[in-house]
């Protein structure tokens, strides 16, 4: 079975993107300083200190900005830095973490469905995302522009802005495949979505009756336009238009509610939202399972990502990563990420399946090594 998703830039939004003016362009580091002062410091949700957010030393916040330059057949081509080398380099400029926020369910739950055209994949439906960007450009919506970003740059990741999360990766669909074929159990786990993105992974969870099922993207726009979409329309909220009697449509309703307060939404830094996650629960009940798929790209997020598993992992608990094994560009890959994790000696890794198809991808799992 094979999936298309049109990744590259279509021609008609690159033209509407000559309507925003040039401030939205803050591309890269070295475009920065062409940012009016007016506009600086704009993202309200962007916190910029190393000292109050317990960075690791080597953890530094460039704009790079990763193009899928060569379109290719599910347009999920590797990824190379679009921009000139003097990008890859550290940068001076302080780190930006975004702030995390944890996101509501709507109460009009069809609200969120509006304007948006459904696709259907075995046993899930998900928003059409070339539609939604279509829209967010049309729309000149408050906050950060990261569709327009997104486009004017000619890429599906600008460090620190926008991480990817308006498009199916790849790996997902790796990831779903094995969570099918090896029937992994869901019932009555408390399972993270990860980089979710369009979340259907999480969703998967959802649909395998897990006890709760959280959310985390890096960009709020992300939560909102796709992954709580995404959730709703997975949901029993169409069956409720077919229904005329009241007491039957009540019931439906206070069923609906109830399933969808399993699941939490949560946008922002991986490091700013286990403080949130951890400090809104109290005590805080870890991970039984954490899914993510192609959340290693960046070799500067692996200290964070590493300490988001130590620090909300249940000890028993397990992590199943699907990535490329290597990020051209980024640099990033399964080899790297497996060679941070084994010497911080805390996580052991088992590679659960190798795809050796276009990409080659590959499968891992993380559990304690000392687990009590
Ligand atoms: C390449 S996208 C993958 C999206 C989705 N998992 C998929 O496979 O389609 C990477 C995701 O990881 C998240 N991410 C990457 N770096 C992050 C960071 N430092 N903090 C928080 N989230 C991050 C972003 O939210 C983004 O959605």
């Amino acid at each position: 079975m094979t999936f298309q998703f049109n990744f590259t830039i279509e021609g008609h939004l690159e033209n509407e993107l000559t309507t925003f003016g040039d401030e939205d362009l803050t591309l890269d580091s070295s475009e920065e300083s062409s940012v009016p002062e007016s506009q600086k410091g704009k993202q309200g949700d962007r916190k910029c200190s190393t000292e109050q957010l317990d960075l690791p030393q080597d953890h530094f916040w460039g704009h790079k900005s990763v193009g899928n330059a060569t379109p290719s057949q599910d347009g999920d081509s590797p990824l190379n830095v679009t921009n000139s080398s003097n990008n890859l380099g550290p940068h001076k400029e302080q780190p930006c973490l975004r702030v995390a926020k944890e996101h509501a369910m709507p109460k009009d739950l069809k609200k969120l469905l509006e304007n948006k055209v459904l696709e259907t994949l075995p046993g899930l439906q998900h928003v059409n995302v070339s539609i939604v960007k279509t829209i967010l450009l049309e729309k000149n919506f408050p906050g950060e522009n990261i569709v327009s970003k997104s486009f004017s740059s000619h890429s599906d990741l600008i460090t620190g802005v926008y991480e990817g999360g308006l498009k199916i990766w790849e790996c997902t669909f790796d990831l779903l495949a094995y969570l099918t074929n090896a029937k992994v159990n869901f019932f009555g786990k408390k399972v993270l979505d990860l980089g979710c993105g369009s979340g259907l992974l999480g969703i998967i969870a959802f649909q395998g009756a897990a006890k709760e099922i959280h959310f985390q993207d890096y960009n709020s726009l992300v939560i909102d336009e796709v992954t709580l979409p995404n959730v709703v329309a997975n949901s029993s909220v169409e069956e409720e238009n077919d229904i005329n009697e009241p007491a039957v449509k009540k019931c439906r309703k206070s069923k609906l509610a109830q399933e969808l307060s399993k699941c939490r939404f949560f946008s922002g830094e991986w490091s700013e939202f286990c403080e949130l996650v951890l400090s809104s629960e109290k005590p805080f009940e870890k991970y039984d399972l954490i899914l993510t798929s192609e959340t290693i790209y960046n070799p500067d997020y692996y200290s964070s990502l590493h300490q988001t598993f130590l620090r909300l992992l249940d000890k028993n608990g397990q992590v199943l990563l699907a990535s490329k094994a290597h990020y051209f560009g980024v640099g990033g890959g399964v080899h790297l990420f497996q060679k941070f994790v084994e010497e911080r000696n805390v996580f052991e890794t088992r590679t659960l399946e190798i795809i050796d198809e276009g990409l080659k991808r590959v499968l891992i799992e993380l559990t304690f090594k000392h687990p009590s």
